[in-house]
């Protein structure tokens, strides 16, 4: 997505000439400074990239070979240069939708993050054209990570542990230079090899210095960390932190491993699954283990919780993720079946698995059930969507929940 100029603004620093951190929104002076000074070197960045930009039509340059992608904000084609046969990627932006100068920021952020390995390398060219904004970044041709992650099942141990390295080492590139990413997901996670051996992060559309105020506009997602959700501590909103990046990471992390997402939003009253995880992580007792984390290791565990406090001044760094690389995150399949099939299990949070006939798709899919609680819902596994019926254990008779709406 290109750079958003709207609901966004850079904190006042003479609001905090005592230094306390309550006029900065949490933020101490020495990150405000960090973030004011990614901002300056961003817009002197971006005013020489509006002198040099390329006037042209896209195809008096390049020769389209297929489509890679497309976003809510751009299409990305696989272009040659039309003298020397390279092939690259255009990400191309319409006037009617982008601005120039949400043009500039998100090309000159690509451009100043992308020396990274695990970053998608940018060729510091841009194009204005009639109708369009383009530029040009290396192809990646394995697909994003969205599809490698098996619904219910995630990634192999190996794969999901060299995405997470990978992925928590250029986000702390980025967090050096004072930005905060704000969009981890899978989708934005391009594979380099069909092993998935070597992931890069793209699109930087939503990047923004630190410090930068910013709300909720629209519904939160899972990778949503709870702060954006809650009343912002200024008016004007959250001044943003790396801790937000952590946050998507822990929940990427998951979805890795287990091939669901943890919960919808992270709401307690709203979302059964983060009420759960909440109430896991204050007694830290086994028994109230969520069902959807069963068959992670204790390291994974431990990792988890880090990435995944509610509170962001007590959030781990991206790079905690290091420090559990030699450990294994997943029980033994055997050790996670008998944690399911646990006899002594309390009687009101026996774990279930259902079989649910989805709407309008044809095909029988099982989902698991969090407890047996009244008024808990399903637990989507990652890629399913419509709505659902639930049915018994024989797979023919509907359970007296009947229909639950389900959108992913
Ligand atoms: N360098 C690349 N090589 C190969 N495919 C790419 C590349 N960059 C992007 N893509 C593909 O194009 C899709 C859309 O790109 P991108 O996320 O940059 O667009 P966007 O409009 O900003 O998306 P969003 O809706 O997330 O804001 C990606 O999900 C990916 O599949």
């Amino acid at each position: 997505m290109p750079g958003k100029e709207s609901e966004e603004g850079p904190v006042e620093v003479a609001a905090a000439e005592d230094g306390a951190e309550e006029d900065l929104g949490g933020l101490t002076m020495e990150e405000l400074q960090e973030g004011q000074e990614a901002a300056l070197a961003l817009e002197d960045m971006m005013a020489l990239s509006a002198q040099t930009l390329l006037h042209a039509e896209v195809d008096e340059l390049y020769q389209e070979v297929r489509p890679l992608g497309q976003g809510r904000f751009g299409r990305v084609i696989l272009v040659t240069h039309r003298q020397k046969g390279t092939h690259l990627a255009l990400k191309q932006l319409p006037k009617t939708s982008t601005s120039l100068r949400g043009f500039l920021y998100e090309f000159c952020v690509g451009l100043s993050l992308g020396t990274h390995a695990a970053i998608v390398a940018a060729y510091g060219i841009g194009i204005e054209s009639a109708n369009s904004y383009s530029f040009l970044t290396e192809p990646v041709l394995h697909g994003d990570l969205i599809t490698y992650i098996k619904p219910k099942v995630g990634l192999p141990q190996p794969a999901a542990k060299r995405c997470a390295s990978q992925l928590a080492c250029a986000l702390e590139h980025i967090h050096s230079q004072g930005l905060v990413y704000r969009d981890l997901k899978p989708e934005n996670v391009l594979v380099c090899d069909p092993a998935c051996r070597r992931v890069k992060l793209t699109d930087f559309g939503h990047t923004r210095p630190r410090g930068t105020l910013l709300r909720l506009t629209g519904p939160p997602i899972p990778y949503t960390a709870p702060e954006l959700c809650a009343p912002p501590p200024l008016p004007e909103g959250l001044p943003i932190q790396p801790a937000l990046d952590a946050w998507a990471l822990g929940v990427l992390v998951f979805c890795l491993l287990t091939g669901y997402f943890p919960w919808d939003q992270p709401l307690l009253d709203t979302d059964p699954f983060y009420e759960d995880f909440v109430i896991w992580q204050a007694s830290g007792q086994p028994q109230d283990r969520p069902q959807p984390w069963y068959g992670l290791s204790p390291a994974a565990d431990t990792l988890l919780w880090g990435l995944l406090d509610p509170h962001p001044r007590k959030r781990s760094p991206v790079g905690a993720v290091k420090g559990y690389l030699g450990q294994p995150w997943r029980q033994r399949d055997g050790e996670a079946e008998e944690l399911e099939q646990d006899p002594e299990a309390p009687k009101g949070k026996q774990p279930l698995c259902l079989a649910v006939a989805a709407r309008p798709s044809t095909s029988i899919c099982s989902l698991r059930v969090s407890h047996l609680r009244p008024g808990r819902s399903l637990f989507p596994p990652l890629g399913l969507g419509g709505s659902w019926t639930l049915m018994g254990p024989s797979n023919s008779v509907p359970i007296p929940c009947k229909t639950l709406p389900g959108t992913l």
